[in-house]
C-alpha cells in the first residue's frame, strides 16, 4: 500500500514541535505493515540542505504566481517529494514566523501551493507512483484534501490528522478567489469559517477520516472548552474521528545508544544514569541538591500551562530541589523563568531558545519531568521522559491522562504506576504534585521502582502504527468506503 504523506515539518529536517517527530517516525514504523509512504514537504533552507539523490519530477512557471518544481529524493532514511519553490520557503525565519516571529503575510499561498501540489500527486502526477491513501497533518496540508475532492473525486481516501486544534489555519475571505477553488468550496460544508477561509476547517470536512493524537483528546474536542470553535465540526464528523496515541522513535530516543549524552544506560543499569545529572546540574550551573531535578523542555506558552509552572517554581526550590528549563515562546513568560533564574541562581536554571541535543540531556539527566498543560492532544515529552527514566509529572488533559498512571496507593502497591498526575490543572494542584513527587523521591524504593517502570513501557509505534494500517486497510475496502461516503 503506498500513502502520500503531506507535512509542513518533518524530524530531522525541520522541526519545531511534535507534527515533525510523528510526521518522521511514522512512515518508519508503518514500513512493518507492508505501507510504503513518501512525504511531501516544502522545500525549506534545511530540507534542501538535507535532501539527497534528488530528481525534478515537475516544473511549475507559475504556482500562485511563483516558480517551483517539484523533487523526488531521500533524506535521513526518509522517501520524500519536496516542493522547492524558493520564493515561498526559502527564507532565514522559522518555517511558519520571520526572523521577529511574525507570521508570514503569506501564508495562506505558501501552504496553499503545498497542498495543491500534492491533490495533483495523488490524482496520479507521476507515471510510475500513485498513493492509495492521501494523509494530511495539520491545516498547512488540510487543503490538499479539499483540492483533492473538488478535483474529481478519483476515490483516493482522505485522511486528516490532527495534532492541535488550536492551530487552524484561518485567513481572510478574499484570500479565497485566488485558491482556485470552485464557488461552492465556499460554503459552510467547506471552507467557509466565521466568513474567513478555514483551511482546518476546510480539511476536516473534506476528510473521509479524521484522526486525532489521544482517545481523551478526541472525547475533549467534542466539547466547546476543547474545540477552539470547531466542536460544531468535529460533533458532525464525530462517525469518522477516531483518537490515536502517537508513538516515538525508539531508535532516535534510546538512552543506551544516544549520541548527545555521555552516560549510556538502560532499565537494567539505573545508575550508570547518575553521572547525567550532575552534568546536567553543571551545563546550568546549578548546585547539587538533595531534593530532586525537575525539568521542562516545552514551548513557554499558555497552552504549556508554563504560566503556572513559573508561579509556582518557588515550591521546588523550598522543597531542596532544582529546576532547569528550556524553551521558548510567550515573552512574558520567557521573562518570568529568566527572573526565576536570577532570583535562584544556583537553583533554578534557564535557556531560552530551542536545542534538540540539551532537550535528549535534559531528559537523560533530570529526575521528574513537568508537563502541566492545560490541554495537550497527546504529547511527547512525557513519552521521552518514560524512556529515559525521568519521572514524569503531568496534568490530567488529552493524552497525557492516558499515557502515564498515576502513582496512587493502588497502582504502586501493583508496581504498574509511571508517573504523577494532578488535575483540576491550576497553580494549586500543580503545587500539590510537586509536594508528592518530593515525598515520593524520598522513599527510595517507590521512587526507583516508578522509573523503572516508566522505562519499561512501551512508546514505541508498535501498537499505534497497527492502527493507522488498519485505518487505511478500512478505507480502502469497497463496503466500508459505500458506507462513509453515504
Ligand atoms: N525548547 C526546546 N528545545 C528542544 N526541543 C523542544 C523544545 N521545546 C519543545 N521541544 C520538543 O518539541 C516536541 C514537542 O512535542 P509535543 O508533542 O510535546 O508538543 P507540540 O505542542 O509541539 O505538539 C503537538 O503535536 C504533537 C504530535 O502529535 C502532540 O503530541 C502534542 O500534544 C501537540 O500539541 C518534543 O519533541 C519536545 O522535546
Amino acid at each position: 500500500m503506498n500513502i502520500l504523506s503531506v507535512t509542513a515539518e518533518i524530524f530531522p529536517l525541520v522541526k519545531t514541535g511534535g507534527l515533525a517527530d510523528v510526521a518522521g517516525s511514522l512512515p518508519k514504523a508503518l514500513k512493518a505493515h507492508g505501507i510504503h509512504t513518501r512525504s511531501l514537504v516544502p522545500g525549506y533552507p534545511g530540507v534542501m540542505q538535507g535532501l539527497r539523490d534528488a530528481s525534478p519530477i515537475t516544473e511549475y512557471d507559475c504556482l500562485f504566481g511563483e516558480r517551483a518544481a517539484l523533487l523526488a529524493g531521500r533524506a535521513d532514511g526518509l522517501e520524500l517529494f519536496v516542493l522547492d519553490a524558493p520564493a515561498f520557503f526559502d527564507r532565514p525565519g522559522a518555517p511558519y514566523t520571520d526572523k521577529y516571529g511574525h507570521e508570514y503575510a503569506d501564508n495562506w499561498k505558501r501552504f496553499a501551493a503545498l497542498s495543491c501540489v500534492a491533490s495533483q500527486i495523488a490524482r496520479g502526477l507521476l507515471p510510475n507512483w500513485q498513493p492509495d491513501v492521501i494523509h494530511a497533518h495539520d491545516w498547512h496540508s488540510a487543503l490538499s484534501l479539499v483540492y483533492l475532492k473538488y478535483s474529481g473525486d478519483n476515490g483516493v481516501p482522505r485522511v486528516l490528522t490532527v495534532h492541535n486544534l488550536a492551530f487552524q489555519g484561518q485567513f481572510p475571505a478574499h484570500c479565497f478567489p485566488e485558491l482556485g477553488l470552485p464557488n461552492e468550496a465556499y460554503s459552510i460544508d467547506a471552507l467557509e469559517y466565521y466568513g474567513d477561509v478555514g483551511y482546518l476547517k476546510g480539511g476536516l470536512q473534506a476528510a473521509d477520516a479524521i484522526t486525532v493524537v489521544s482517545p481523551t483528546y478526541a472525547r475533549e474536542i467534542m466539547s466547546p472548552a476543547f474545540g477552539m470553535g470547531l466542536e460544531g465540526v468535529m460533533n458532525a464528523r464525530h462517525a469518522d474521528v477516531i483518537g490515536i496515541v502517537n508513538g516515538i522513535d525508539t531508535e532516535v530516543w534510546d538512552p543506551s545508544s544516544d549520541c548527545n549524552i555521555e552516560n549510556h544506560y538502560s532499565a537494567r543499569t539505573p545508575l550508570r544514569r547518575l553521572p547525567n545529572r550532575q552534568a546536567l546540574l553543571n551545563l546550568f550551573g546549578l548546585q547539587n541538591v538533595c531534593g530532586p531535578v525537575f525539568a521542562s523542555v516545552n514551548r513557554l506558552t499558555w497552552q504549556k500551562g508554563m504560566d503556572l509552572l513559573a508561579e509556582v517554581a518557588d515550591e521546588i526550590v523550598k522543597g531542596g530541589g532544582a529546576l532547569v528549563v528550556i524553551g521558548q515562546g510567550d515573552p512574558e513568560i520567557e521573562r518570568a523563568f529568566l527572573e526565576l533564574s536570577r532570583r535562584f541562581p544556583q537553583r533554578i536554571g534557564v535557556k531560552i531558545g530551542y536545542d534538540e541535543r540539551l532537550a535528549h540531556k535534559i531528559h537523560a539527566g533530570a529526575d521528574a519531568m513537568l508537563v502541566p498543560s492545560r490541554f495537550e492532544p497527546c504529547g511527547l515529552t512525557q513519552l521521552y521522559a518514560l524512556r529515559y527514566g525521568c519521572v514524569p509529572v503531568v496534568a490530567r488533559t488529552g493524552g497525557l491522562s492516558e499515557t502515564i498512571i498515576d502513582a496512587n496507593d493502588a497502582a504502586l502497591h501493583a508496581h504498574v504506576a509511571t508517573g504523577i498526575q494532578f488535575s483540576p490543572i491550576d497553580a494549586h494542584e500543580l503545587r500539590h504534585a510537586l509536594r508528592r513527587t518530593f515525598k515520593l523521591y524520598r522513599r527510595r524504593r517507590e521512587w526507583e521502582g516508578l522509573r523503572r517502570q516508566g522505562m519499561k513501557t512501551d512508546c514505541s509505534w508498535h501498537r499505534s502504527a497497527a492502527r493507522y494500517a488498519e485505518l487505511y486497510g478500512e478505507l480502502l475496502s469497497p463496503d466500508i468506503r459505500l458506507a462513509g461516503s453515504a
